[in-house]
């Protein structure tokens, strides 16, 4: 195959081009969120319920959750009460194991901090002792604090508990217990407990570093936030509110997520803002739009309090505090200044409800486009179907498919209408070998791990996001994470457990192109439609590198003819090479059997590359 190369840019490639969708579906508490205790301050569960003791479990003690009489605030209501059994003699207490385990670093701090009070007084005086312990029971950080049985009234604790070794296993727990014989017979109550390990960039109530520095070093220009499913609520009393998810964690309730367990929204939008900053990337925001998953469209004269609703939402990240009450609330919180917002995205899949989309799209963004003139509202309901008022700027377009459907649709935006409108490829995965169930079990083709070959496949249907990248603004794989067993969709761009996080070929393809995005197209010689090996070619002006992506999903190796147009062509290239067993993975028992290598390569004004089979390949060299 002979690939003639142009000098000229058809069009730039937009900054945002490359980026990150996210969810809370097994990926915030338990996940990024830095938090490492599950069930942490007993949102919206029943007292007095087994369930509700979810990753608690005592030590030599009876534990229940309570409805406190004097709950430690409005928005918990409910406590751990701790009895003692009268006799006891070794420590007492009880644990908390985690998201399947906690992992534990060596020569590491990790803050603790909880409420407890005496529900009735009494005459104890004693130590509770707060540890960290492995598997075994053995205690890897532990300290203790004084406390008296006349404490009626809630009081935090706040402590740092330091390691020294690595345990050998992510089955750790943390405990607080009490020396049997001196509180024997107490009642004690416990609220809002918390353990962090140190966080990125070390924010308060910020993410974990392994995760976060994984999704970091894919260079992402935007981050989509709260959701996909998890914006929207099976009802519209359980929808996602940017209001309830600020502010002190002891006025956050959480809520029910759309993913079938409590979110504690401690992952919440400032925590999503402030990352965002922290990792250079815009929100690509979503604000509720009258429809929840359970099949509820609000009336459209109901509207009026989303509406407003969403007003606050916008103008708590881009508003000015001296006009805006939720404005206000940011600068309280620490931000005064309005975070960057260009993207606002109405509602999630109103696909699903198209017919009242016609009405809540026209309400929701008549007024918010007068409040806000400057944004951009994408629509989420199929392109042009149906017609919408005002005439959506971006459209948000999902496809879940095949590899071989991914790879047969490159071409799937060269046919599109140059009329204005701009895309976002907003989800996209291949996620199953089977065309006829997509999204069936594991034993119907459903991936568990992303594969070479849904990996080259995502990396054909890359090339033509670059080729069209005069309309296609931005673009982003979903779902982005998900743990490895507790979860409730595969497969997701990285995996994690409570100690590690594992990228998959999937991740390595979505870097690539990230990093090495370029800023403007150079068109080339079209691969055929229904081929089996696919490139684009952009350039960065700055640099002068000329960078080539090719992705050949053929079982066979592919050769390649570059005849480039430039006068002076640098011959020393780098060649980053992903390959493999088709059908293979990345996995936590595998977890580095794909990563890029990295070569030189020798290139020229007319030079031959064979991509191997079901490869991706980035070619990058110095031309002008
Ligand atoms: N069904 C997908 C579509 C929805 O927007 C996401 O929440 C889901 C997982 O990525």
């Amino acid at each position: 195959t002979t690939v003639s190369v142009s000098a000229t840019a058809s069009h730039p490639v937009p900054s945002t081009l490359f980026g990150q969708m996210f969810e809370d579906i097994s990926s915030g508490d338990g996940g990024l969120y830095g938090e490492l205790l599950l069930n942490r301050a007993f949102q919206l569960v029943t007292p007095g319920t087994a369930a509700a003791l979810a990753n608690w479990k005592a030590l030599n003690s009876n534990i229940a959750v309570v409805a406190e009489t004097t709950p430690v605030s409005a928005a918990l209501p409910n406590a751990l009460q701790l009895s003692v059994p009268a006799g006891s003699v070794s420590n007492v207490g009880f644990a908390n194991t985690g998201n399947s385990g906690i992992g534990i670093q060596a020569d590491t701090n990790y803050k603790a901090s909880f409420y407890y009070r005496f529900p009735t007084a009494s005459k104890f005086k004693g130590k509770f002792v707060v540890s960290l312990q492995d598997a075994a029971g053995t205690v890897l950080a532990s300290q203790k604090v004084s406390a008296s049985g006349s404490q009626t009234s809630w009081k935090q604790v706040k402590l740092s508990l330091s390691t020294s070794t690595q345990p050998g296993s992510i089955n750790n727990m943390f405990a607080i217990t009490v020396e049997g014989n001196s509180a024997a017979g107490e009642t004690i109550n416990f609220a809002m407990l918390s353990l962090f390990p140190p966080t990125f960039k070390n924010r308060e109530n910020g993410m974990r570093q392994d995760i976060a520095q994984a999704l970091a070093d894919m260079k992402p220009s935007f981050f989509r936030l709260p959701g996909g499913n998890n914006l929207e609520g099976q009802t519209v009393a359980t929808r996602w509110q940017w209001n309830s998810t600020i502010g002190p964690l002891l006025d956050r309730p959480g809520r029910a997520g759309d993913w079938g367990y409590t979110n504690t929204d401690g992952l919440g939008l400032m925590e999503y803002l402030n990352w965002c900053e922290d990792v250079g990337m815009e929100a690509i925001m979503a604000v509720w739009a009258g429809y929840a998953l359970g099949g509820t469209s609000l009336p459209e004269d109901q509207l009026q309090p989303y509406i407003q609703q969403a007003v606050d939402q916008i103008n708590f990240v881009i508003g000015d505090p001296a006009k805006s009450a939720a404005a206000a609330q940011r600068a309280a919180l620490g931000h005064p200044k309005p975070f960057p917002l260009t993207y606002v995205e109405v509602g999630n899949e109103d696909f699903f409800a198209a017919a009242s989309y016609v009405y809540r799209w026209k309400d929701f963004v008549t007024a918010l486009q007068a409040e806000f003139p400057q944004l951009h509202f994408i629509a989420t309901s199929d392109t042009f179907s149906p017609i919408l008022s005002p005439s959506p700027t971006e459209y948000d377009v999902h496809v879940y498919q095949t590899p071989t459907w991914f790879a047969q649709n490159s071409f799937f935006y060269d046919g599109f209408e140059r009329n204005g409108t701009k895309y976002f490829e907003g989800e996209y995965a291949a996620i199953s070998t089977n065309p006829n169930n997509i999204f069936g079990s594991t034993s119907q083709g459903r991936l568990t791990f992303p594969t070479m070959q849904s990996a080259a496949g995502e990396a054909a249907f890359m090339t033509g996001l670059e080729r069209n990248s005069d309309i296609v603004f931005a673009a982003s794989y979903a779902p982005l994470l998900g743990h490895v067993t507790n979860n409730q969709w595969t497969p997701n761009l990285l995996a994690f457990d409570a100690g590690n996080v594992y990228k998959s070929t999937s991740y390595y393809v979505q870097k690539l192109f990230s990093v090495n995005r370029g800023d403007e197209y150079l068109p080339s010689t079209l691969p055929q439609v229904t081929g089996n090996i696919f490139w684009s070619v952009v350039r960065s002006k700055a640099s002068s590198d000329i960078i080539i992506k090719i992705s050949n999903v053929a079982s066979t190796p592919e050769d390649l003819t570059f005849i480039l147009p430039f006068q002076h062509v640098n011959g020393k290239g780098t060649l980053q090479l992903l390959t493999g067993n088709a059908t293979a993975s990345n996995t936590p028992g595998n977890p580095n059997l794909f990563a890029p290598v990295t070569s030189s390569i020798v290139v020229g004004k007319t030079f031959n590359y064979t991509a191997p089979a079901v490869s991706v390949s980035v070619l990058t060299f110095k031309a002008s």
